[in-house]
């Protein structure tokens, strides 16, 4: 068995997979399924010996790392494992894994691919509906007992006919896309490029995606050219009807320019999934009812684990027996 000391022998035998910190998705599927008989995870956070000499100590055999969101794979990390030749990462994002030194050193980088863009983007259609028509602000309003002595709420605005601005048309953008059409919304869209055999209206400024657009949904990367992209002058050209849902990373915005555009009413509200320095959330937004909050968990399901299992096993396997990765980043 691979995770555990009844098999001592035949455990030496299976490739070994670094594992730094806890990955919640092992608990929850059972990590001996993902092992599987297959490989045996060496899991840094339950040693005693500080990181640097775990490392030391197991490099000879770490060929690969299995890691998630909240994990950093550094320059760092990976120059005390010589001989690491993948990364298998849980996240659909990579911001936390260095990428172009993987590169430099040839470490393959497989993602969660596809496996979760559509949970995704269901959390994103929630977030949006919930901030157009004050679901958890009217919610709040009823347990507190305000409807009997203040009387109705404020009414919220209709989704259909809402101009939508993608920001970023990956799997993610288009799941969001496709469900927001059906609602009665326009799409539109920036992304690196503009999308051939896509029909959408392509803007190449951001800005005047958001000028042109009634929401903004944030579904790209966080990479050096997109943090802090959204700024105080994308969030007035959405101006101050305009909503702003992010699912993606939150240091794509500007979080401190996005409070100060809420506080000053300078845009309508925002759906947040994603912060700047999570788990801390700004505290002004704690006050306000067209602000809704959720604590990064757009992308799971328990659903979707198990199709995630799948896939880290099959990148792993794949791995192991210099097969092509099934969701190696960069393809
Ligand atoms: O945010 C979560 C992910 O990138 O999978």
């Amino acid at each position: 068995m691979a995770v555990s000391t009844d098999c001592h022998k035949a455990q030496q035998d299976f490739p070994k997979v670094l594992i730094l910190k806890p990955i919640s998705f092992l608990a929850h599927v059972g990590e001996r399924h993902v092992a599987s008989n297959k490989f045996t995870f060496l899991k840094a956070y339950e040693s005693s010996l500080p990181l640097h000499q775990f490392l030391s100590t197991h490099s000879p055999s770490i060929k690969a790392i299995l890691s998630s969101v909240g994990t950093p794979i550094t320059a760092d990390i990976l120059q005390l494992l010589p001989e690491v030749g993948v990364v298998v990462t849980t996240s659909v994002g990579l911001n936390q894994v260095d990428l172009p030194e993987c590169r430099r050193r040839g470490i393959k980088v497989a993602n969660a691919g596809s496996v979760f863009s559509d949970d995704v983007a269901d959390f994103a259609v929630g977030l949006l509906i919930d901030v157009l028509r004050k679901v958890s602000a009217s919610d709040g309003y009823v347990r507190k007992g305000l409807w009997a002595t203040k009387g109705d709420y404020p009414l919220g605005s209709k989704l259909g006919g809402k101009r939508i601005g993608i920001v970023g048309l990956g799997n993610i953008g288009f799941a969001v896309a496709k469900r927001l059409e059906a609602f009665g919304c326009s799409i539109s869209y920036n992304s690196r490029k503009r999308k051939p055999h896509v029909s959408y209206p392509f803007y190449e400024s951001v800005c005047e995606l958001a000028a042109n657009c009634d929401v903004l949904v944030i579904c790209c990367e966080l990479t050096d050219q997109t943090r802090h992209m959204i700024n105080k002058e994308v969030l007035s050209a959405l101006g101050k009807e305009g909503v702003i849902v992010n699912i993606g990373r939150g240091a794509i915005i500007n979080e401190k320019e996005m409070v100060q555009c809420l506080v000053q009413g300078e845009i309508a509200g925002a759906g947040l999934d994603v912060f700047e320095n999570e788990p801390d959330v700004p505290v002004e937004l704690f006050a306000m009812d067209n602000v809704v909050l959720s604590p990064h968990i757009a992308v799971f399901t328990p659903e979707s684990f198990l199709d995630l299992m799948d896939l880290v096993m099959g990148n792993l396997e794949a791995f192991f027996s210099n097969k092509p990765l099934l969701s190696e980043y960069g393809d």
